[in-house]
């Protein structure tokens, strides 16, 4: 790669002008396009439904073109090869590719959005592949102002000795793109489109019908991936997937904040992002607002509740709430009785049953059912009944009291109420499917007297979810992203698949960070309960985030937790920092430690996390503010509070809030307390392995417990 054009060099670069030159048109050009749209007037619609969906769709297009001066325009610049009859053939063509489209006056095109497909070649070519690319440029930019640029000669291939991707790596080729990937990480997650990487792109442009799964060691980008796919995707099939929704699922709140900025920057705000107790905790509300997820299991009882096996065993609960008909039906019509004998009865609920519709379609189906055959006993006896009759029967009291009991309400949280506290709805129930001990298991020792009284848990809200879903089908999304999929229980994948059934999923994670006691073992698996098993898993094993020191050091816990999983590479260019620090045994020793870590950490540039035990965070966090930090503690702050942890330079975080995240500084406090943290040393050991991999720069391990022996000794 040929040295960076800068704007320090003498004499001005003229280029590097042009360049500039360009960036400013583009602003002013994004200027009228504003204000052309601000001038747009909704009055102008005919009723006032279209003005507020004018006013809202002006007011959004407003937001995508505002220009915030700390983020350019355009990152990148592609020039395409001229045609082949040499200089009288088509000359080359160049766009520029940025985060939006920008047009000039008369519609030509100064900025193209990177979704563009003539942006791919962008984030794809290749000497090998140059896809008629002749030149790649990238821009240096400092607070918003274009300073650099460096081009990669794709034409001239191998014999200018330049850089290239294709997936070769990037390490010492570009140095805008390494310093894009090194520079210090503050606040919450920012977009990489200006960076993506060709492996990377490849699941961020599959098309919309494909599902796929991404397994992912840490830092590889796969939150990354996933939300540009998101974005990509709402790009490319905006109408689809606004009517039918985007969703975005993250394993906990402090997460979902850390990357819910990343969507809006790049103009998309119709996705919603929600952890998977958020949106299970809806069917809950759905039949009583004040309804909550209040409850805890144990381990081995919310495993239980999440197996696969439930869904079945509610099937059944809810279907044995029909009512085999013990009398005739008799409908009184004028100075006649018309009576349905039971068989006949039978015979309707067993053809309503054969449509595989809903419970509650089923039902709804029912009083017109009977209706239709007292019909046919009018029409034998030689009446000519219309279809206002079978209405009219329908509608009459004694069809709908009798079809009431045949098929009667079932409410979903009634169901699941019932199930775990009325051991002979549990045993029918799950006869052959689950032993006397786990029905024992499953039953609450001391059932609320109602469901209005019971405590839900998490475990228990997806099981009423599901329910729920066997009453009145769920409305499918176009599309869910799911990241940390490998902590959802079958029962959770399963909530996921009803709201992609006709939709398609990105789903993300890594199996070697599994820390649920319910998590998934295999990919097969997990496709297979969320409804897709035919999804290609890909594999990413370049790691963004954490160096690779640091990365190995972390990796030898893989052959204990994981060993069937490629260990992890690291494309940073700093090998890291690493130390292991004994304190002594006396727990005052580890917190002075622990003090002196924080103070030479917050001393540095970038965010600083003290990852810590659960239990220990108390004690903490009372240390830190004794010793005058200011800091933020993850999982503290009230949900409706908007700002906190990221705007804090220091974030105090339980082990069990780390994953997702990263900070440039982490010091780590006492990991064999995180292992016996867990129920048992296989998910203490990936819980561990969580919290080494969220470092960027430097990673300090101060403990005075022995160290865990898998990760070696003597420290690094
Ligand atoms: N192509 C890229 N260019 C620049 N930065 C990147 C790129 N891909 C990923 N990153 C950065 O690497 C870091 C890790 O990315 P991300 O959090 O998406 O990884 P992950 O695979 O989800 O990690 P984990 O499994 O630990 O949650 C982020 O800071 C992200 O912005």
């Amino acid at each position: 790669m040929p040295p960076a054009q800068s704007a320090t060099d003498h004499p001005p670069d003229p280029e590097l002008a042009a360049e500039q030159e360009h960036l400013a048109e583009s602003r002013r050009q994004l200027a009228r396009m504003r204000e052309r749209t601000a001038a747009l007037d909704a009055a102008a619609a005919g009723d006032w439904v279209s003005r507020e969906y004018l006013e809202s769709a002006f007011a959004l297009r407003m937001k995508q073109l505002a220009d915030d001066p700390g983020v350019p325009l355009f990152f990148g610049r592609l020039d395409t090869a001229a045609g082949p009859d040499g200089p009288d053939g088509p000359a080359g063509e160049s766009w520029h590719i940025g985060r939006r489209h920008v047009s000039g006056p008369d519609g030509e095109p100064l900025v193209i959005d990177w979704r563009a497909p003539v942006s791919l070649p962008f984030y794809r070519a290749s000497r090998t592949e140059p896809m008629g690319v002749a030149r790649r440029r990238r821009y240096g930019f400092q607070h918003g102002r274009l300073t650099a640029f460096e081009d990669e000669d794709l034409a001239a291939g191998d014999r200018a000795g330049q850089a290239g991707q294709g997936g070769q790596g990037h390490g010492g080729h570009s140095a805008i793109l390494e310093s894009e990937i090194e520079r210090p990480r503050v606040g919450p997650m920012r977009d990489i489109v200006a960076t993506i990487q060709p492996e990377q792109d490849v699941i961020v442009r599959a098309e919309l019908s494909r599902s796929v799964c991404v397994q992912g060691a840490p830092g590889t980008g796969k939150t990354a991936v996933g939300l540009h796919r998101a974005a990509y995707l709402l790009y490319v099939h905006r109408e689809q997937l606004t009517r039918q929704g985007v969703l975005v699922v993250g394993p906990n709140a402090s997460f979902l904040r850390y990357i819910r900025d990343v969507l809006p920057a790049l103009g998309e705000i119709d996705a919603t992002q929600s952890t998977i107790e958020e949106l299970v905790a809806r069917s809950l509300r759905e039949q009583n607002p004040r309804w909550q997820i209040r409850g805890e299991d144990s381990a081995a009882v919310a495993t239980l509740k999440g197996d696969a096996r439930m869904a079945e065993v509610l099937r059944r609960a809810l279907w044995s709430h029909l009512q085999a008909p013990d009398e005739a039906l008799v409908v009184p019509r004028g100075a006649r009785r018309w009576r349905v004998p039971a068989y006949e009865v039978e015979e309707v609920v067993a053809s309503l049953r054969e449509r595989g519709v809903r419970y509650g379609a089923a039902r709804a189906m029912v009083p017109q059912s009977l209706a239709h055959r007292v019909l046919v006993k009018m029409e034998l006896a030689g009446d000519s009944p219309d279809d206002r009759v079978q209405d009219a029967v329908a509608r009459s009291k004694p069809v709908k009291d009798y079809a009431k009991v045949l098929w009667p309400v079932v409410e979903p949280a009634r169901l699941v109420w019932r199930l775990l506290s009325e051991p002979a709805l549990l045993a029918a129930a799950a006869d052959g499917l689950l032993t006397v001990e786990e029905q024992e298991r499953l039953r609450w020792e001391r059932p609320a007297k109602s469901p209005a009284a019971t405590r839900w848990s998490l475990a228990d809200a997806v099981l009423v979810d599901e329910a729920a879903d066997l009453v009145e089908r769920t409305a499918s999304m176009a599309h869910i992203v799911a990241d940390e999929a490998q902590d959802l229980s079958p029962m959770m994948l399963r909530a996921l698949a009803r709201r992609s059934s006709t939709g398609s999923l990105t789903v993300l994670g890594d199996l070697a960070q599994a820390t649920t006691p319910w998590a998934t073992r295999s990919w097969a698996e997990a496709l297979a309960h969320l409804g897709k098993p035919d999804a290609h898993v890909e594999q990413l094993t370049r790691g963004f985030r954490v160096p690779g020191e640091v990365i190995e050091y972390a990796a030898r816990l893989l052959p204990h937790i994981a060993p069937d999983l490629e260990p992890p590479t690291s494309v940073r260019r700093t090998r890291g920092e690493l130390s292991v620090r004994a304190a002594g045994e006396d727990p005052a020793a580890l917190v002075d430690a622990v003090r002196a870590a924080v103070r030479d950490a917050v001393a540095r540039e970038g965010s600083v996390g003290l990852i810590a035990p659960d239990a220990a965070v108390g004690g903490l966090a009372a240390a830190l503010e004794e010793a005058g930090f200011g800091f933020a503690l993850l999982g503290d702050e009230p949900e409706d509070e908007r700002l906190t942890e990221f705007d804090a330079q220091l974030d105090l975080v339980p082990a069990s809030l780390a994953k997702g995240l990263e900070f440039d500084h982490v010091v780590l406090a006492e990991p064999a307390g995180i292992v016996a943290g867990e129920p048992d040393r296989v998910t203490g050991l990936r819980r561990l392995y969580v919290c080494l991999t969220r470092a960027v720069t430097s990673l300090v391990v101060v403990h005075s417990e022995p160290m865990p022996p898998e990760l070696g000794t003597p420290g690094p």
